[in-house]
């Protein structure tokens, strides 16, 4: 996971509304559009059916400025009145397209890889004929008029918007926010209706804007060719059709419908354009997204039944276009409650996918396996999955590095924080707000009432990591898993979440595994330390022997290179030479030896174990380094 420090967001309606020419036009096109169409028919209603066989086929003239058809109905009149029907059958088209469309392409959000794989390729095979042609095809099906031809358009319009949306839904899917949805357990229509889709509203709203115009042409050109509006009813297209017998003679008949249909079809791109416009304005885009072989089993912590998650053996495979890569190989890790275990190793130890793995939230190409998975007591391998995805959605939270991604921006505050509650502990909404208010106080988050109301962007980033917080607290949880959850922070938030967190933990005994890059903190707040290198955990010891007891010559190397204000200022800090192991080839004997100033033929040939070192110290390490020389000592203490 990525860490972005962002800009705190400029609060809505801060900007003053000043509306471009092209937006005046746009507005200025649709409103005739919309007067034409409302009042058009009361107007010129009567004067576009009534006969007059004495004036049949007319040219223009002052009575009849674009002529008469053959019953002698006064043609502009016909025009202006076709505009009702001519909208309305344009935007039933588009609506129950997209709808459709919609409603398939999101559907691949929320499914597993294999129905995403199979939507994703009858889209694909949908797409490849052409919209207007399945149009035709299914105007024939249905039989000639107004209600075959708009449900033809519909269909022809599904795929279209079918991809939209998989495209729009994709990277709303691989947000931390759906991630942190999925944790919460809920069900895939919640997910669908409250994550995926107000997040992807707008450039859909967009598209369908755009697409009622190329409807309103395509639906002229099946009435033009008497597949759509049947007599006595008539759209612009049909007026068309009729114009054109005899344009050689009299060209207005055919030149004013066709002139109406350019005028609305442009009247809805100009719109879409200024929509567009608007919507850039107003934020650029969606927010920024952040995301076997075995190897020797580790020695087992001590198997308690109090222990709130016990793995063994954990291992993390993922399918890369290169091979089969093994970024976690075989961890085991046990936290009792109260506990706060800090997690610490370089970028690419495999710190994230161990904390995903264990909230089942790993990528579609990743598996994981494992000996023993114990959560809350209950051994994972005999629970249902419906039983498992409560069992964390109620038992487990998650805090994400990155709190403006992990919250749903355009979900308010009281939604996003009461809505597990409201699914797994069946609280009405009422009662759910209270929890709320009450959870919002306990994060130290003052004014909960007006916080409720706002939207992430409507807070600062220690806010967001309060209330990311918050949320995951409203079920109870007996452990919480933070990767990273202050380094997007400055310095004074990051040591108000630490407190926080050791509050949660004195009032309700709740389990910590705290991931970070930061020895120095971690060191501060953890009661134990696993440092992960390569995969693999190399060290684990008490947090207060960290600066001094550490022995793997890695957490050494950590531990050195830990900026710290106490620590000698002409001494530059070392930083670890060389590059992590490849997971896809991390080749035998000790992961670290490559860059190990310690090395011996040993490290190279044998994988070292973790060996008791005694009082909860363990270490992968043939030659362990003695006790930290004093200055190191006085680095972190
Ligand atoms: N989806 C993925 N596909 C392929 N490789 C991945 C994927 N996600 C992570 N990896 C690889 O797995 C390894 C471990 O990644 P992970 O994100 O767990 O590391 P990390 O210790 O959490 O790093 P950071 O502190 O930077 O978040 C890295 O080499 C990374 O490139």
């Amino acid at each position: 996971m990525t860490a972005s420090l962002l800009p705190r967001a400029p609060r809505v309606g801060s900007r003053p509304a000043v509306l471009s020419p092209m937006a005046v036009l746009a507005v200025a096109m649709a409103g005739s559009l919309l007067f034409l169409a409302v009042a058009g028919p009361v107007i010129w209603g009567s004067a576009a059916e009534r006969l007059d066989l004495s004036a049949v086929l007319q040219g223009p003239s002052a009575a009849h400025p674009v002529g008469t058809d053959n019953l002698g109905r006064d043609l502009f009149a016909r025009v202006l009145t076709a505009t009702r029907l001519s909208l309305v059958l344009a935007l039933a088209a588009t609506l129950l397209g997209a709808v459709a469309g919609v409603v398939f392409g999101s559907l691949t959000a929320v499914v597993g890889g294999r129905s995403r794989r199979l939507l994703g390729s009858l889209v694909n095979l949908l797409l490849a004929f052409p919209g207007l042609l399945v149009a035709m095809f299914f105007a024939v099906l249905f039989g000639a008029g107004a209600v075959g031809a708009v449900l033809a358009l519909a269909i022809g319009s599904i795929p279209g918007f079918a991809r939209l949306t998989q495209t729009l839904a994709a990277r709303v899917a691989d947000t931390d926010f759906m991630a942190a949805a999925r944790v919460l357990g809920l069900r895939r229509h919640r997910l669908l209706w409250r994550h995926v889709l107000p997040n992807i509203a707008e450039p859909l709203l967009l598209n369908t804007t755009i697409s009622a115009g190329s409807a309103l042409v395509a639906l002229s050109g099946l009435s033009f060719l008497g597949l759509g509006v049947q007599a006595p009813g008539y759209d612009w297209g049909q007026l068309l059709s009729q114009g054109l017998d005899r344009i050689y003679a009299e060209p207005l008949p055919a030149i004013a419908p066709g002139l109406a249909i350019v005028y609305a079809a442009l009247t809805f791109q100009l719109l879409g354009e200024v929509l567009a416009q608007a919507a850039a304005r107003r934020h650029g885009g969606l927010p920024r997204v952040p995301g076997q072989t075995a190897r020797p089993a580790s020695p087992v912590p001590p198997a308690t039944d109090d222990h709130v998650l016990e793995v063994e053996d954990l291992t993390v495979a993922i399918a890369t276009p290169d091979g089969v890569s093994h970024p976690v190989r075989g961890i085991s890790l046990a936290l009792r409650p109260g506990e706060i275990v800090g997690l610490v190793g370089e970028s690419g130890s495999g710190k994230s996918l161990t904390a995903l793995a264990l909230a089942d939230l790993l990528p579609e190409q990743a598996r994981a396996a494992w000996r023993t998975n114990r959560l809350l007591g209950t051994d994972v391998d005999t629970m249902t999955p419906g039983a498992r995805d409560r069992q964390l959605a109620t038992g487990l939270a998650m805090v994400f590095q990155n709190p403006a991604s992990a919250l749903n921006p355009s979900l308010r505050i009281g939604t996003q924080l009461t809505e597990a509650a409201r699914t797994h502990l069946g609280l009405s909404r009422s009662d759910a707000l209270a929890q709320a208010r009450l959870t919002l106080t306990r994060v130290a988050l003052p004014s909960p009432d007006r916080l409720l109301r706002s939207r992430p962007h409507q807070l600062s980033g220690g806010q967001r990591q309060r209330v990311m917080i918050a949320t995951g607290l409203m079920t109870r949880p007996r452990l919480i898993i933070a990767d990273e959850p202050t380094t997007a922070l400055d310095v004074r938030v990051q040591r108000q979440i630490v407190e926080l967190l050791r509050g949660i933990r004195r009032e309700a005994a709740t389990a910590v595994l705290f991931i970070s890059h930061d020895v120095a903190l971690v060191a501060d707040l953890c009661d134990r330390v696993l440092v992960m290198y390569g995969g693999l955990i190399v060290e684990c010891l008490p947090a207060a022997h960290l600066a001094t007891d550490a022995r793997h010559p890695y957490t050494r190397a950590l531990v050195e290179s830990a900026p710290d204000l106490s620590a000698d200022r002409d001494r530059p800090l070392r930083t670890i030479d060389g590059l992590p192991p490849d997971p896809l080839s991390p080749g035998p004997g000790c992961p670290f030896q490559p860059r190990c100033t310690n090395r011996q033929a040993r490290c190279a040939e044998e994988h070292p174990p973790l060996s008791d070192l005694g009082v909860g110290h363990r270490v992968a390490c043939w030659h362990p380094m003695p006790p930290a020389a004093p200055h190191i000592k006085a680095a972190l203490t």
